[in-house]
C-alpha cells in the first residue's frame, strides 16, 4: 500500500520554510503522492502556530498533527539576533527542539524527526582543520551562541536516537536564495546595489567584514534533501546520524561582493560599516559532502552565480516596487 505522508513543517514561514512548502507541493503535484503539508509559523500561510518553547504547545501540536515526519526549521536564525537575546535562542533553539523531539517519541513514534542544525556548531574546530573541509566526525566546538544552541539541540537529538527517535540531523552552511532577508550578507549587498541602479542611494556599498570564506549554498538545493529525507526509504543507516549540507568550495565574502557587482554592471565604492563587524567568527569555514551523497545521492546542483543573479533579480523588483 503506497504511504500516506504528513509532514508537519516548523518555521513554515520563514526564508527556507517558503521554499520548502514550495518543493513539497511541486512533488505532491509531479510524483502524485498521498501529501499533506502541516505548516507550523507565523501569519495566514501556516496552519498552525505554536510556541515550541513552551512544552504544552508542542505536545499539543503533535498530538493535534500525528505527523509521519517532522521538518524542523523553527529557530533564531540569524546569530546576531541570538546574541542579543541569548536566553530566547537557548529556549526556542534548544528547549523547542527538546520539547518536539519528546512530544514526537510520545505521541507520533514512528514519525521521522528532520534537524535544520548548522555549521556554525562547528566553531573552533574550523580553525583547527586551518580551512581544510571538514567531516561529521569532526568535533563540535561552538564559538557562538547561536552555534551552542544549534550543537546543543544537534547531541540531544543524537542520543535520543538511541532511545528510538528516528531523526536524521542535517548541519547546513550557509544558504541564500529570493525571499531571505537583509539580516544576512548576500541579501544585505544585493538590496543596497538595488538601491543604487534605482538612483534611491549613493553609489558606495556598506559591508561588514570581507576577509571570511563560507561555503555557500542554494536554498532550493537544500530544501530538495529535506524533502527526500522526509518522502524517501529510512535505511538503518541514515537514522540518527548528522549530514553535511555543503559544497566542498569556500568563497571568500569579498568574493561574492566582487559578483554581484560585476553581475549589476555598476561602478561603486565600499565602505566598511563598523555595525556590520562581529566580535569574532571563523576564518574559513567548509564542509566535505560525501555522507550526504552517500546516504541521499544528494549534492548540491545550483551555481553560486545563478544564485546571485536570482537574488539580485529579486531585489531590483522589490526596490522598484516600493
Ligand atoms: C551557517 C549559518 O549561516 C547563516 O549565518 P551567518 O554565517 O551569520 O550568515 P551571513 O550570510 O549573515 O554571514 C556570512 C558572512 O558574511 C560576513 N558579512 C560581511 N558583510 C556582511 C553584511 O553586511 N551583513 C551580514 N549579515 N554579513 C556580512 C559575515 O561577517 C559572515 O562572515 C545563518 O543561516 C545561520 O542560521 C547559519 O546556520
Amino acid at each position: 500500500m503506497p504511504r500516506e505522508h504528513r509532514i508537519l513543517i516548523t518555521g513554515a514561514s520563514g526564508f527556507v520554510g517558503a521554499w520548502l512548502v514550495r518543493e513539497l507541493e511541486a512533488r505532491r503535484l509531479q510524483r502524485n503522492i498521498d501529501l499533506t503539508v502541516l505548516t507550523v509559523g507565523h501569519g495566514e500561510a501556516s496552519a498552525f502556530t505554536a510556541d515550541i518553547s513552551d512544552k504544552s504547545q508542542a505536545v499539543a501540536l503533535i498530538g493535534a498533527t500525528r505527523p509521519s515526519a517532522v521538518i524542523h526549521l523553527a529557530a533564531i536564525a540569524a546569530p546576531a539576533d541570538a546574541r542579543r537575546a541569548p536566553d530566547r535562542a537557548w529556549d526556542v533553539n534548544f528547549r523547542g527542539t527538546m520539547n518536539l523531539a519528546y512530544a514526537t517519541m510520545e505521541l507520533a513514534p514512528n514519525a521521522r524527526f528532520i534537524f535544520a542544525g548548522s555549521s556554525e556548531s562547528y566553531g573552533a574546530s574550523f580553525i583547527e582543520k586551518a580551512g581544510a573541509p571538514i567531516d561529521e566526525d569532526t568535533a563540535l566546538k561552538p564559538m557562538s551562541v547561536y552555534g551552542a544552541t544549534k550543537a546543543a539541540a544537534d547531541m540531544l537529538l543524537g542520543q535520543l536516537a538511541h532511545d528510538g527517535l528516528k531523526t536524521i540531523r542535517f548541519r547546513p552552511f550557509n544558504h541564500t536564495g529570493p525571499g531571505q532577508t537583509e539580516a544576512y550578507v548576500v541579501p544585505a549587498f544585493a538590496k543596497q546595489i538595488a538601491e543604487i541602479t534605482a538612483g534611491l542611494r549613493a553609489p558606495t556599498l556598506s559591508v561588514g567584514n570581507l576577509s571570511g570564506f563560507r561555503d555557500f549554498l542554494d536554498v532550493r538545493d537544500v530544501v530538495r534533501v529535506y524533502a527526500d529525507a522526509a518522502l524517501g526509504s529510512l535505511r538503518p543507516n541514515i537514522v540518527g546520524k548528522a549530514f553535511n549540507l555543503s559544497s566542498g568550495r569556500p568563497t571568500q565574502i569579498r568574493e561574492i561582493l566582487d559578483l554581484l557587482i560585476e553581475l549589476s554592471k555598476l561602478q561603486v565604492d565600499i565602505e566598511i560599516d563598523p555595525e556590520r563587524l562581529r566580535s569574532s567568527e571563523v576564518p574559513i569555514a567548509s564542509g566535505r559532502n560525501e555522507a550526504a551523497l552517500e546516504a541521499f545521492g544528494w549534492k548540491p546542483q545550483i551555481e553560486l552565480r545563478d544564485t546571485l543573479n536570482d537574488v539580485l533579480a529579486e531585489w531590483h523588483l522589490r526596490v522598484k516596487s516600493r
